[in-house]
């Protein structure tokens, strides 16, 4: 798929020159000895679909946890609008991850004993979502991501790709304004990771929902609008193997 391209900072402007949704600037984080993030910079607007590419123990998913504020940086800040996320408590930051951010995993992480719709609704009921309304955005997404005939069905008894793309409704459905999605394909064979990322693509379009994603396969990332590569803790040109 053409149109992706791979830049060398992440940090840019976009044609129509509005504000970036998350900002992230200096991002540094150490595990121990582990120097994980070495000074990243990120812009991501709304809407926009990135993809992190780099190799295994580059420092991808560190980077997501950092933009979502699961982990707090050692230096650099991260604002999403106007929201610095190091001047929340992290009763603050969970806050912001419930109510604005959303997430998709590698293993889908559905609840096994709740049908798909279940899985969708009830998160939504949680939140404090009115049970007719929770009901009309589970059959929705569910749609959309074409699983209406699967809405009944166990986690069990859905293929993966099924699985993942309910995990995607399920993300989705909470209306959040940036998804996050760690390997969304990375447990996928190649056909089911594409007609994931073509479901999770088009919906977070038609949402003007922003998307992050981190993934180590060409194809996942062809469908992003921007690849940022990342090697040993610091963002980089795409090279060959980028
Ligand atoms: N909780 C942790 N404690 C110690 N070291 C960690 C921790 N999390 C990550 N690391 C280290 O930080 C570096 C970056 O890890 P990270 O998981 O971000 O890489 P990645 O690019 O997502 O890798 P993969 O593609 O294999 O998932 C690696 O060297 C990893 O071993």
């Amino acid at each position: 798929m053409n149109g992706v391209e791979t830049i060398s900072t992440s940090a840019r402007a976009p044609e129509d020159g509005s504000a970036p949704l998350l900002r992230a600037r200096g991002l540094r984080l150490a595990f121990g000895l582990t120097e994980a993030l070495r000074g990243i910079d990120l812009d991501c607007h709304a809407g926009e679909i990135i993809a992190v590419t780099g190799p295994s123990g580059s420092g991808k998913s560190t980077l997501l946890h950092v933009l979502a504020g699961v982990l707090v940086p050692d230096e650099g800040t991260v604002d999403y609008d106007t929201v610095r996320l190091s001047e929340l408590d992290e009763a603050g930051r969970s806050r912001l991850r419930l109510g604005t951010f959303g997430f998709v995993f590698q293993y889908g992480q559905l609840l096994p004993d709740l049908s798909a719709v279940d899985n969708v609704t009830i998160p939504l009921l949680l939140a404090g979502v009115r049970r007719r309304e929770a009901l009309r955005r589970s059959d929705s997404w569910l749609d959309r991501l074409g699983l209406a005939e699967c809405s009944r069905k166990l986690p069990a008894q859905l293929s993966g790709g099924q699985a993942q793309r309910v995990a995607v409704a399920r993300a989705l459905a909470a209306q959040p304004t940036v998804l996050f999605a760690d390997e969304p394909t990375g447990s996928l064979d190649s056909l089911a990771a594409e007609t994931v990322m073509l479901a999770l693509t088009e919906a977070a379009r038609d949402a003007n929902t922003a998307v992050i994603l981190t993934t180590h396969d060409p194809r996942t990332a062809a469908f992003a609008d921007w690849e940022v590569v990342v090697r040993d803790g610091q963002t980089t040109v795409g090279g060959a193997d980028g």
